[in-house]
Protein backbone atom coordinates (compact mmCIF):
# COMPACT_ATOMS: atom_id res chain seq x y z
CA UNK A 1 0.00 0.00 0.00
CA UNK A 2 3.24 2.22 0.03
CA UNK A 3 3.45 4.67 -2.99
CA UNK A 4 7.08 5.03 -3.68
CA UNK A 5 8.27 8.75 -1.94
CA UNK A 6 10.32 11.17 -2.71
CA UNK A 7 13.58 10.46 -0.29
CA UNK A 8 13.14 12.41 2.65
CA UNK A 9 16.23 12.86 5.18
CA UNK A 10 15.16 11.71 8.79
CA UNK A 11 13.98 14.61 10.79
CA UNK A 12 16.56 15.94 13.49
CA UNK A 13 13.80 18.03 15.52
CA UNK A 14 10.29 16.83 17.17
CA UNK A 15 8.06 19.42 17.77
CA UNK A 16 4.87 19.00 19.61
CA UNK A 17 2.48 21.53 20.49
CA UNK A 18 -0.28 20.81 22.68
CA UNK A 19 2.47 17.76 24.34
CA UNK A 20 0.80 18.26 27.62
CA UNK A 21 -2.56 16.90 26.25
CA UNK A 22 -4.63 13.64 26.28
CA UNK A 23 -3.67 12.84 23.23
CA UNK A 24 0.42 13.42 23.70
CA UNK A 25 0.23 11.34 27.41
CA UNK A 26 -1.61 8.29 25.84
CA UNK A 27 -0.80 8.05 22.57
CA UNK A 28 1.75 9.98 21.10
CA UNK A 29 4.91 9.86 23.65
CA UNK A 30 3.78 6.14 24.75
CA UNK A 31 4.37 5.62 20.49
CA UNK A 32 7.70 7.25 20.16
CA UNK A 33 8.67 5.20 23.53
CA UNK A 34 7.62 2.31 21.67
CA UNK A 35 9.50 3.48 18.48
CA UNK A 36 12.87 4.32 20.53
CA UNK A 37 12.63 0.62 22.47
CA UNK A 38 12.69 -0.63 18.92
CA UNK A 39 15.57 1.23 17.65
CA UNK A 40 13.90 3.36 15.14
CA UNK A 41 13.93 6.98 16.19
CA UNK A 42 16.46 8.63 14.07
CA UNK A 43 19.74 8.72 15.88
CA UNK A 44 20.31 12.11 17.54
CA UNK A 45 16.59 13.61 16.87
CA UNK A 46 15.75 15.34 19.86
CA UNK A 47 12.15 16.20 20.38
CA UNK A 48 10.80 19.56 22.18
CA UNK A 49 7.26 19.66 23.77
CA UNK A 50 5.39 22.49 24.45
CA UNK A 51 2.77 23.28 26.76
CA UNK A 52 0.89 26.13 28.45
CA UNK A 53 1.74 24.68 31.76
CA UNK A 54 4.64 26.88 33.03
CA UNK A 55 6.28 23.67 34.47
CA UNK A 56 10.05 23.48 34.94
CA UNK A 57 11.96 20.55 33.45
CA UNK A 58 11.99 18.45 36.00
CA UNK A 59 8.13 18.47 36.27
CA UNK A 60 7.83 18.18 32.51
CA UNK A 61 10.45 15.13 33.15
CA UNK A 62 7.78 13.77 35.94
CA UNK A 63 4.88 14.15 33.44
CA UNK A 64 6.93 12.62 31.16
CA UNK A 65 8.24 9.02 32.95
CA UNK A 66 4.24 8.49 34.57
CA UNK A 67 2.78 8.38 30.95
CA UNK A 68 5.25 6.16 30.17
CA UNK A 69 5.21 3.78 32.91
CA UNK A 70 1.18 3.97 32.95
CA UNK A 71 1.18 2.60 29.41
CA UNK A 72 3.94 0.80 29.42
CA UNK A 73 3.55 -1.12 32.58
CA UNK A 74 5.90 -4.29 33.26
CA UNK A 75 7.71 -3.47 30.15
CA UNK A 76 9.28 -0.34 31.31
CA UNK A 77 12.56 -0.35 30.65
CA UNK A 78 14.41 1.99 32.46
CA UNK A 79 17.22 1.99 29.95
CA UNK A 80 15.76 2.93 27.25
CA UNK A 81 13.47 5.48 29.10
CA UNK A 82 16.78 7.10 30.10
CA UNK A 83 17.62 7.32 26.37
CA UNK A 84 14.11 8.45 25.33
CA UNK A 85 14.20 11.37 27.82
CA UNK A 86 17.37 12.42 27.33
CA UNK A 87 16.09 13.60 24.09
CA UNK A 88 13.61 15.84 25.33
CA UNK A 89 12.98 19.68 26.12
CA UNK A 90 9.90 21.24 27.63
CA UNK A 91 9.21 25.00 26.79
CA UNK A 92 6.34 26.44 28.12
CA UNK A 93 4.25 29.06 26.62
CA UNK A 94 0.54 30.21 24.93
CA UNK A 95 0.65 29.20 21.39
CA UNK A 96 -0.14 32.63 20.75
CA UNK A 97 2.31 34.28 21.44
CA UNK A 98 5.25 35.22 19.46
CA UNK A 99 7.98 34.85 22.13
CA UNK A 100 7.14 31.12 22.28
CA UNK A 101 8.54 31.12 18.44
CA UNK A 102 11.26 32.63 19.26
CA UNK A 103 12.18 30.49 22.25
CA UNK A 104 11.87 27.62 19.80
CA UNK A 105 13.52 29.16 17.14
CA UNK A 106 16.61 29.44 19.44
CA UNK A 107 16.41 25.87 19.83
CA UNK A 108 16.21 24.45 16.62
CA UNK A 109 18.50 27.14 15.39
CA UNK A 110 21.15 26.75 17.77
CA UNK A 111 22.68 23.52 15.34
CA UNK A 112 23.43 25.11 12.24
CA UNK A 113 23.61 21.87 10.65
CA UNK A 114 20.55 20.33 11.32
CA UNK A 115 17.18 21.93 10.61
CA UNK A 116 14.62 19.29 9.30
CA UNK A 117 12.11 19.50 11.76
CA UNK A 118 8.76 17.67 12.09
CA UNK A 119 6.02 20.26 14.01
CA UNK A 120 3.27 17.84 15.42
CA UNK A 121 -0.39 20.05 16.10
CA UNK A 122 -1.73 17.82 19.03
CA UNK A 123 -4.29 20.93 20.03
CA UNK A 124 -7.68 22.11 19.41
CA UNK A 125 -8.46 22.76 15.78
CA UNK A 126 -9.35 26.43 16.40
CA UNK A 127 -5.67 26.42 17.44
CA UNK A 128 -4.41 25.00 14.08
CA UNK A 129 -4.17 28.41 12.27
CA UNK A 130 -2.66 30.46 15.09
CA UNK A 131 0.42 27.94 15.24
CA UNK A 132 0.57 27.69 11.26
CA UNK A 133 0.65 31.90 10.98
CA UNK A 134 3.28 31.86 13.94
CA UNK A 135 5.45 28.98 12.40
CA UNK A 136 5.58 31.30 9.10
CA UNK A 137 6.27 34.82 11.13
CA UNK A 138 8.77 32.75 13.07
CA UNK A 139 10.76 32.37 9.52
CA UNK A 140 10.30 28.18 11.28
CA UNK A 141 8.67 27.46 7.87
CA UNK A 142 12.08 28.22 6.08
CA UNK A 143 13.50 26.82 3.86
CA UNK A 144 10.16 26.19 2.40
CA UNK A 145 9.89 22.41 1.40
CA UNK A 146 12.12 20.82 3.92
CA UNK A 147 9.89 20.49 7.23
CA UNK A 148 6.48 18.52 7.90
CA UNK A 149 3.61 19.25 9.81
CA UNK A 150 1.25 17.06 11.10
CA UNK A 151 -2.42 18.17 11.73
CA UNK A 152 -5.03 16.28 13.97
CA UNK A 153 -8.50 15.60 13.15
CA UNK A 154 -11.05 17.41 13.04
CA UNK A 155 -9.05 19.22 10.21
CA UNK A 156 -11.08 22.43 10.76
CA UNK A 157 -14.96 22.80 12.55
CA UNK A 158 -17.16 22.94 9.50
CA UNK A 159 -16.79 22.61 6.00
CA UNK A 160 -15.84 26.36 5.24
CA UNK A 161 -13.11 26.61 8.03
CA UNK A 162 -10.98 23.30 6.74
CA UNK A 163 -11.03 25.42 3.33
CA UNK A 164 -9.55 28.18 4.99
CA UNK A 165 -7.25 26.12 7.53
CA UNK A 166 -6.20 24.21 4.11
CA UNK A 167 -5.11 27.70 2.31
CA UNK A 168 -3.94 29.07 5.00
CA UNK A 169 -1.16 25.55 5.26
CA UNK A 170 -0.70 26.15 2.07
CA UNK A 171 0.85 29.86 1.96
CA UNK A 172 3.26 28.35 4.46
CA UNK A 173 4.13 24.69 3.45
CA UNK A 174 4.00 22.61 0.22
CA UNK A 175 1.25 19.84 0.35
CA UNK A 176 4.21 17.24 0.42
CA UNK A 177 4.94 18.69 3.59
CA UNK A 178 1.62 18.30 5.10
CA UNK A 179 0.65 15.19 6.70
CA UNK A 180 -3.28 15.37 7.95
CA UNK A 181 -3.90 12.35 10.60
CA UNK A 182 -6.48 9.93 11.22
CA UNK A 183 -5.10 7.47 13.57
CA UNK A 184 -8.16 4.91 12.37
CA UNK A 185 -6.15 4.21 8.87
CA UNK A 186 -3.23 3.26 10.75
CA UNK A 187 -4.77 0.69 12.57
CA UNK A 188 -3.99 -2.99 11.26
CA UNK A 189 -7.55 -4.01 11.78
CA UNK A 190 -8.81 -0.96 9.73
CA UNK A 191 -6.22 -1.97 6.85
CA UNK A 192 -7.03 -5.73 7.24
CA UNK A 193 -10.39 -4.72 6.29
CA UNK A 194 -9.01 -3.95 2.61
CA UNK A 195 -6.83 -7.39 2.33
CA UNK A 196 -10.47 -9.24 3.71
CA UNK A 197 -12.48 -7.10 0.93
CA UNK A 198 -10.15 -7.58 -2.11
CA UNK A 199 -8.02 -10.63 -1.40
CA UNK A 200 -11.15 -13.04 -0.86
CA UNK A 201 -12.86 -14.07 -3.78
CA UNK A 202 -15.61 -15.17 -1.72
CA UNK A 203 -16.51 -11.96 -0.12
CA UNK A 204 -16.61 -9.80 -2.77
CA UNK A 205 -19.25 -10.94 -4.69
CA UNK A 206 -22.08 -10.76 -2.15
CA UNK A 207 -20.53 -7.28 -0.68
CA UNK A 208 -23.54 -5.25 -2.48
CA UNK A 209 -27.31 -4.42 -2.48
CA UNK A 210 -28.54 -7.72 -3.21
CA UNK A 211 -27.10 -9.52 -0.37
CA UNK A 212 -26.33 -7.40 2.76
CA UNK A 213 -29.53 -5.42 4.47
CA UNK A 214 -27.43 -2.75 6.55
CA UNK A 215 -23.82 -2.17 7.68
CA UNK A 216 -23.35 -0.78 11.48
CA UNK A 217 -20.30 1.19 12.18
CA UNK A 218 -19.87 1.50 16.16
CA UNK A 219 -17.13 3.04 18.11
CA UNK A 220 -18.24 2.84 21.63
CA UNK A 221 -16.15 3.99 24.37
CA UNK A 222 -16.76 3.67 28.24
CA UNK A 223 -14.17 6.65 28.89
CA UNK A 224 -15.76 10.23 29.51
CA UNK A 225 -14.00 13.51 28.73
CA UNK A 226 -11.69 13.35 31.17
CA UNK A 227 -9.14 16.48 30.97
CA UNK A 228 -10.32 17.00 27.90
CA UNK A 229 -12.99 19.73 28.19
CA UNK A 230 -11.20 22.83 26.70
CA UNK A 231 -11.48 21.15 23.37
CA UNK A 232 -14.21 18.57 23.46
CA UNK A 233 -16.55 20.53 24.79
CA UNK A 234 -16.05 23.14 21.47
CA UNK A 235 -16.18 19.73 18.95
CA UNK A 236 -18.69 17.28 20.14
CA UNK A 237 -19.04 13.67 19.14
CA UNK A 238 -20.02 14.61 15.54
CA UNK A 239 -16.74 16.49 14.85
CA UNK A 240 -14.26 14.39 17.12
CA UNK A 241 -15.03 10.89 15.88
CA UNK A 242 -18.02 10.56 13.13
CA UNK A 243 -16.78 13.16 10.79
CA UNK A 244 -13.45 11.66 10.45
CA UNK A 245 -12.93 7.91 12.11
CA UNK A 246 -16.36 6.81 11.45
CA UNK A 247 -16.50 8.28 7.85
CA UNK A 248 -13.23 6.90 6.87
CA UNK A 249 -14.45 3.28 8.26
CA UNK A 250 -17.29 3.71 5.74
CA UNK A 251 -15.23 4.07 2.95
CA UNK A 252 -13.36 1.61 3.52
CA UNK A 253 -16.31 -0.91 3.85
CA UNK A 254 -18.05 0.70 0.98
CA UNK A 255 -15.43 1.17 -1.30
CA UNK A 256 -14.81 -0.19 -4.61
CA UNK A 257 -11.97 -1.84 -5.73
CA UNK A 258 -8.91 0.53 -6.50
CA UNK A 259 -6.59 0.18 -9.64
CA UNK A 260 -4.19 -0.67 -7.20
CA UNK A 261 -3.35 -0.50 -3.01
CA UNK A 262 -1.89 2.77 -3.78
CA UNK A 263 -2.28 5.72 -1.51
CA UNK A 264 -3.81 8.11 -4.27
CA UNK A 265 -5.83 5.00 -6.07
CA UNK A 266 -7.40 4.06 -2.62
CA UNK A 267 -8.10 7.86 -1.71
CA UNK A 268 -9.95 8.57 -5.12
CA UNK A 269 -11.77 5.79 -4.18
CA UNK A 270 -12.69 6.74 -0.74
CA UNK A 271 -13.72 10.27 -2.54
CA UNK A 272 -16.14 8.62 -4.80
CA UNK A 273 -17.88 6.80 -1.76
CA UNK A 274 -18.19 10.48 0.05
CA UNK A 275 -19.51 12.05 -2.72
CA UNK A 276 -21.92 9.40 -3.24
CA UNK A 277 -23.59 9.73 0.20
CA UNK A 278 -27.04 11.05 -0.08
CA UNK A 279 -26.83 14.45 1.56
CA UNK A 280 -29.25 15.01 4.09
CA UNK A 281 -32.39 17.56 3.95
CA UNK A 282 -32.49 20.38 6.58
CA UNK A 283 -36.24 19.19 6.58
CA UNK A 284 -35.35 15.63 8.00
CA UNK A 285 -32.37 15.76 9.90
CA UNK A 286 -34.04 13.94 13.00
CA UNK A 287 -34.53 11.16 10.94
CA UNK A 288 -30.98 10.61 9.80
CA UNK A 289 -28.80 11.90 13.37
CA UNK A 290 -29.11 12.54 16.89
CA UNK A 291 -26.77 13.24 19.49
CA UNK A 292 -27.21 13.40 22.87
CA UNK A 293 -25.37 13.92 26.22
CA UNK A 294 -24.25 11.41 29.28
CA UNK A 295 -25.40 12.25 32.76
CA UNK A 296 -24.50 10.60 36.10
CA UNK A 297 -24.86 6.73 35.72
CA UNK A 298 -21.93 3.63 36.55
CA UNK A 299 -19.54 2.46 34.77
CA UNK A 300 -18.60 -1.07 35.96
CA UNK A 301 -20.48 -1.16 39.39
CA UNK A 302 -18.02 2.34 40.09
CA UNK A 303 -20.47 5.84 40.12
CA UNK A 304 -19.21 8.40 37.82
CA UNK A 305 -20.30 12.17 37.18
CA UNK A 306 -22.34 13.18 34.51
CA UNK A 307 -20.59 14.91 31.32
CA UNK A 308 -22.05 18.66 32.44
CA UNK A 309 -20.03 17.77 36.52
CA UNK A 310 -17.06 16.95 34.42
CA UNK A 311 -14.00 19.55 34.75
CA UNK A 312 -13.59 22.75 32.36
CA UNK A 313 -17.26 22.28 31.00
CA UNK A 314 -19.04 25.31 30.16
CA UNK A 315 -22.53 25.26 32.22
CA UNK A 316 -25.08 24.37 30.32
CA UNK A 317 -23.05 23.06 27.25
CA UNK A 318 -25.27 21.14 25.15
CA UNK A 319 -21.86 19.31 23.20
CA UNK A 320 -22.83 15.85 22.23
CA UNK A 321 -21.25 12.98 23.84
CA UNK A 322 -23.15 10.82 21.76
CA UNK A 323 -24.09 10.74 17.88
CA UNK A 324 -25.77 8.20 15.47
CA UNK A 325 -26.38 9.12 12.49
CA UNK A 326 -27.35 7.15 9.18
CA UNK A 327 -26.39 7.55 5.61
CA UNK A 328 -27.21 6.09 2.26
CA UNK A 329 -24.25 5.93 -0.47
CA UNK A 330 -26.37 6.45 -3.87
CA UNK A 331 -24.18 4.22 -6.03
CA UNK A 332 -24.95 0.50 -8.58
CA UNK A 333 -23.39 -1.32 -5.65
CA UNK A 334 -25.33 0.39 -1.86
CA UNK A 335 -27.97 1.83 -3.22
CA UNK A 336 -31.00 1.36 -0.93
CA UNK A 337 -28.21 0.12 1.95
CA UNK A 338 -28.20 2.10 5.34
CA UNK A 339 -24.83 2.50 6.89
CA UNK A 340 -25.74 3.39 10.81
CA UNK A 341 -23.06 4.64 12.00
CA UNK A 342 -22.92 5.41 15.92
CA UNK A 343 -20.56 7.03 18.35
CA UNK A 344 -20.23 7.93 22.28
CA UNK A 345 -18.35 8.16 25.56
CA UNK A 346 -19.15 6.44 29.02
CA UNK A 347 -21.57 3.69 27.07
CA UNK A 348 -21.84 0.41 28.53
CA UNK A 349 -18.84 -0.70 27.12
CA UNK A 350 -15.40 -0.60 24.85
CA UNK A 351 -16.11 -1.67 21.38
CA UNK A 352 -15.08 -0.32 18.13
CA UNK A 353 -17.31 -2.93 15.72
CA UNK A 354 -17.76 -3.12 12.01
CA UNK A 355 -21.07 -5.19 11.73
CA UNK A 356 -22.51 -6.04 8.06
CA UNK A 357 -25.89 -7.80 8.37
CA UNK A 358 -26.51 -9.83 5.40
CA UNK A 359 -30.40 -10.16 4.00
CA UNK A 360 -32.90 -13.11 4.70
CA UNK A 361 -32.44 -16.26 2.41
CA UNK A 362 -35.78 -15.76 0.10
CA UNK A 363 -36.92 -18.85 0.48
CA UNK A 364 -38.71 -20.13 3.98
CA UNK A 365 -37.38 -23.84 4.19
CA UNK A 366 -38.07 -24.07 7.83
CA UNK A 367 -41.80 -23.88 7.90
CA UNK A 368 -42.02 -23.26 11.83
CA UNK A 369 -40.02 -20.48 11.79
CA UNK A 370 -41.09 -17.05 9.91
CA UNK A 371 -38.13 -15.88 7.80
CA UNK A 372 -37.71 -12.52 10.40
CA UNK A 373 -37.06 -14.91 13.14
CA UNK A 374 -33.89 -16.81 11.90
CA UNK A 375 -31.03 -14.96 12.80
CA UNK A 376 -29.14 -13.56 9.69
CA UNK A 377 -25.82 -13.70 8.81
CA UNK A 378 -23.48 -11.37 10.07
CA UNK A 379 -19.63 -10.41 9.42
CA UNK A 380 -18.15 -8.55 12.66
CA UNK A 381 -14.90 -6.79 12.27
CA UNK A 382 -14.41 -5.66 15.62
CA UNK A 383 -11.54 -2.94 16.01
CA UNK A 384 -10.87 -3.31 19.52
CA UNK A 385 -11.05 -4.39 22.58
CA UNK A 386 -10.65 -7.44 20.68
CA UNK A 387 -8.88 -7.42 17.06
CA UNK A 388 -11.12 -10.32 15.13
CA UNK A 389 -13.35 -11.06 12.69
CA UNK A 390 -15.64 -13.37 12.91
CA UNK A 391 -18.67 -14.70 10.21
CA UNK A 392 -21.81 -16.15 11.62
CA UNK A 393 -23.51 -18.72 9.74
CA UNK A 394 -26.88 -20.97 10.59
CA UNK A 395 -25.58 -25.27 10.45
CA UNK A 396 -27.80 -28.22 11.71
CA UNK A 397 -27.84 -28.92 15.07
CA UNK A 398 -26.66 -32.94 15.89
CA UNK A 399 -29.69 -35.20 16.33
CA UNK A 400 -32.66 -35.97 14.53
CA UNK A 401 -34.22 -32.46 14.08
CA UNK A 402 -33.83 -30.22 11.67
CA UNK A 403 -33.24 -27.79 14.28
CA UNK A 404 -30.30 -24.92 13.45
CA UNK A 405 -28.08 -22.87 15.66
CA UNK A 406 -25.42 -20.40 14.81
CA UNK A 407 -21.68 -20.96 14.34
CA UNK A 408 -18.97 -18.64 14.13
CA UNK A 409 -16.13 -18.74 12.12
CA UNK A 410 -13.24 -17.15 13.23
CA UNK A 411 -11.59 -15.16 10.66
CA UNK A 412 -8.80 -13.66 12.97
CA UNK A 413 -6.08 -12.12 11.46
CA UNK A 414 -3.53 -12.38 13.96
CA UNK A 415 -2.32 -15.71 16.00
CA UNK A 416 -1.43 -16.26 19.21
CA UNK A 417 1.02 -13.54 20.38
CA UNK A 418 1.70 -12.09 17.39
CA UNK A 419 2.65 -8.55 18.36
CA UNK A 420 1.98 -5.36 16.08
CA UNK A 421 2.60 -2.10 15.91
CA UNK A 422 0.08 0.57 17.63
CA UNK A 423 -1.72 3.66 14.97
CA UNK A 424 0.42 5.79 16.07
CA UNK A 425 3.92 4.16 16.05
CA UNK A 426 3.50 3.52 12.70
CA UNK A 427 2.02 7.07 11.37
CA UNK A 428 4.91 8.79 13.45
CA UNK A 429 7.11 6.20 11.69
CA UNK A 430 5.65 7.27 8.51
CA UNK A 431 6.10 10.81 9.10
CA UNK A 432 10.09 10.50 9.95
CA UNK A 433 10.56 8.83 6.60
CA UNK A 434 8.32 10.47 5.05
CA UNK A 435 5.91 8.46 3.63
CA UNK A 436 2.57 10.27 3.22
CA UNK A 437 0.18 6.97 2.16
CA UNK A 438 -1.81 6.59 5.23
CA UNK A 439 -2.73 10.59 5.39
CA UNK A 440 -5.54 11.83 4.22
CA UNK A 441 -5.89 14.09 1.36
CA UNK A 442 -7.78 17.78 1.62
CA UNK A 443 -10.31 16.48 -0.90
CA UNK A 444 -11.55 13.44 1.40
CA UNK A 445 -11.57 15.95 4.42
CA UNK A 446 -13.81 18.35 2.72
CA UNK A 447 -16.49 15.68 1.35
CA UNK A 448 -16.43 13.99 4.70
CA UNK A 449 -17.07 17.81 6.32
CA UNK A 450 -20.08 17.84 3.28
CA UNK A 451 -21.49 15.08 4.68
CA UNK A 452 -21.76 16.23 8.76
CA UNK A 453 -22.08 19.92 7.36
CA UNK A 454 -26.65 19.74 7.43
CA UNK A 455 -26.33 17.93 10.27
CA UNK A 456 -23.82 21.05 11.73
CA UNK A 457 -25.79 23.80 10.83
CA UNK A 458 -28.94 22.07 11.88
CA UNK A 459 -27.98 21.37 15.46
CA UNK A 460 -26.30 24.69 15.86
CA UNK A 461 -29.90 26.24 14.90
CA UNK A 462 -31.71 24.07 17.82
CA UNK A 463 -29.26 25.30 20.53
CA UNK A 464 -31.47 24.79 23.49
CA UNK A 465 -32.39 20.60 23.36
CA UNK A 466 -29.99 17.60 23.94
CA UNK A 467 -31.36 14.02 24.54
CA UNK A 468 -29.32 12.64 27.97
CA UNK A 469 -28.46 8.61 28.83
CA UNK A 470 -27.13 7.54 31.89
CA UNK A 471 -23.20 6.58 31.87
CA UNK A 472 -22.81 3.36 31.58
CA UNK A 473 -25.85 2.58 29.22
CA UNK A 474 -25.81 1.75 25.77
CA UNK A 475 -26.90 5.55 24.92
CA UNK A 476 -31.02 6.95 24.64
CA UNK A 477 -33.54 4.05 23.28
CA UNK A 478 -35.15 7.12 21.27
CA UNK A 479 -32.18 7.39 19.74
CA UNK A 480 -33.38 3.93 17.77
CA UNK A 481 -35.69 5.87 15.78
CA UNK A 482 -33.05 5.76 12.84
CA UNK A 483 -33.23 2.34 11.93
CA UNK A 484 -35.47 1.40 8.63
CA UNK A 485 -36.96 -1.64 10.27
CA UNK A 486 -38.36 -3.24 13.23
CA UNK A 487 -35.47 -6.02 12.85
CA UNK A 488 -32.91 -3.95 12.87
CA UNK A 489 -31.07 -3.24 16.21
CA UNK A 490 -27.60 -2.48 17.24
CA UNK A 491 -25.50 -5.02 17.68
CA UNK A 492 -23.36 -4.56 20.93
CA UNK A 493 -21.41 -7.49 21.51
CA UNK A 494 -19.00 -9.16 19.10
N1 LIG B 1 -7.14 12.47 23.09
C1 LIG B 1 -7.21 11.57 22.13
O1 LIG B 1 -7.37 10.36 22.37
C2 LIG B 1 -7.07 11.99 20.71
C3 LIG B 1 -7.01 13.32 20.34
N2 LIG B 1 -6.85 13.67 19.03
C4 LIG B 1 -6.75 15.08 18.62
O2 LIG B 1 -5.65 15.72 19.29
C5 LIG B 1 -5.92 17.11 19.47
C6 LIG B 1 -5.69 17.44 20.94
O3 LIG B 1 -6.59 16.68 21.71
P1 LIG B 1 -6.32 16.35 23.24
O4 LIG B 1 -4.88 16.10 23.50
O5 LIG B 1 -7.26 15.29 23.57
O6 LIG B 1 -6.75 17.72 23.93
P2 LIG B 1 -6.31 18.27 25.35
O7 LIG B 1 -7.30 19.34 25.70
O8 LIG B 1 -6.07 17.17 26.30
O9 LIG B 1 -4.88 18.96 25.07
C7 LIG B 1 -4.75 20.21 24.47
C8 LIG B 1 -3.30 20.66 24.52
O10 LIG B 1 -3.24 21.97 23.97
C9 LIG B 1 -2.53 22.80 24.88
N3 LIG B 1 -3.05 24.16 24.78
C10 LIG B 1 -4.35 24.55 24.76
N4 LIG B 1 -4.42 25.90 24.64
C11 LIG B 1 -3.14 26.34 24.60
C12 LIG B 1 -2.55 27.62 24.51
N5 LIG B 1 -3.31 28.72 24.39
N6 LIG B 1 -1.22 27.71 24.50
C13 LIG B 1 -0.42 26.61 24.59
N7 LIG B 1 -0.92 25.36 24.67
C14 LIG B 1 -2.26 25.23 24.69
C15 LIG B 1 -2.82 22.22 26.24
O11 LIG B 1 -1.83 22.70 27.15
P3 LIG B 1 -2.05 22.66 28.76
O12 LIG B 1 -2.60 21.29 29.03
O13 LIG B 1 -0.66 22.83 29.26
O14 LIG B 1 -3.00 23.75 29.07
C16 LIG B 1 -2.72 20.74 25.93
O15 LIG B 1 -1.36 20.36 25.88
C17 LIG B 1 -7.36 17.33 19.00
O16 LIG B 1 -7.30 17.83 17.69
C18 LIG B 1 -7.97 15.92 19.00
O17 LIG B 1 -8.98 15.76 18.05
C19 LIG B 1 -6.73 12.71 18.06
C20 LIG B 1 -6.79 11.39 18.37
C21 LIG B 1 -6.98 10.91 19.70
O1 LIG C 1 -9.63 10.82 17.93
C1 LIG C 1 -10.07 10.41 18.98
O2 LIG C 1 -9.98 9.08 19.23
C2 LIG C 1 -10.11 8.59 20.55
C3 LIG C 1 -10.37 7.10 20.40
O3 LIG C 1 -9.26 6.51 19.79
P1 LIG C 1 -9.02 4.95 19.94
O4 LIG C 1 -7.86 4.67 19.07
O5 LIG C 1 -8.74 4.72 21.39
O6 LIG C 1 -10.28 4.30 19.48
C4 LIG C 1 -11.22 9.28 21.29
O7 LIG C 1 -11.22 8.86 22.63
C5 LIG C 1 -11.02 10.77 21.24
O8 LIG C 1 -12.13 11.43 21.83
C6 LIG C 1 -10.87 11.27 19.83
O9 LIG C 1 -10.39 12.61 19.86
Amino acid sequence: MTLPQPPQALPCHFVIFGATGDLSAFKLLPALYRLEAGGRLPAGMSIIALGRRPWSGDEWHRHLENSIRRRTGEQFNARVYRRFAERFAYLAGDLHDPALYQALSDKLCADQTCADTVFYLSIKPSDFGAVIKQLELAGLNRPRGLHRIVVEKPFGEDIESARLLNRLLHESFDEEQIYRIDHYLGKETVQNLLVFRFANTLIEPLWNRNYIDHVQISVAEQAGVATRADYYDKAGALRDMLQNHLLQLLTLVAMEPPPALEADALRDEKVKVLRSIRPIPEQSIHAHAFRAQYGAGSIDGVAVPGYQEEPGVAPGSIAETFVTAKFYVDNWRWRGVPFYLRTGKRLARQLSLIAIRFRHPPQQLFRETPLEFIEPNWVLLSLQPSESMHIELHSKQPGLGMDTRVIRLDASYRRGREKTLEAYETLLLDVMEGDRSLFLRFDEVEWAWRVVDPILRHWTRQRDFIHAYPAGSWGPPEADRLFDKLEQTWRNQL
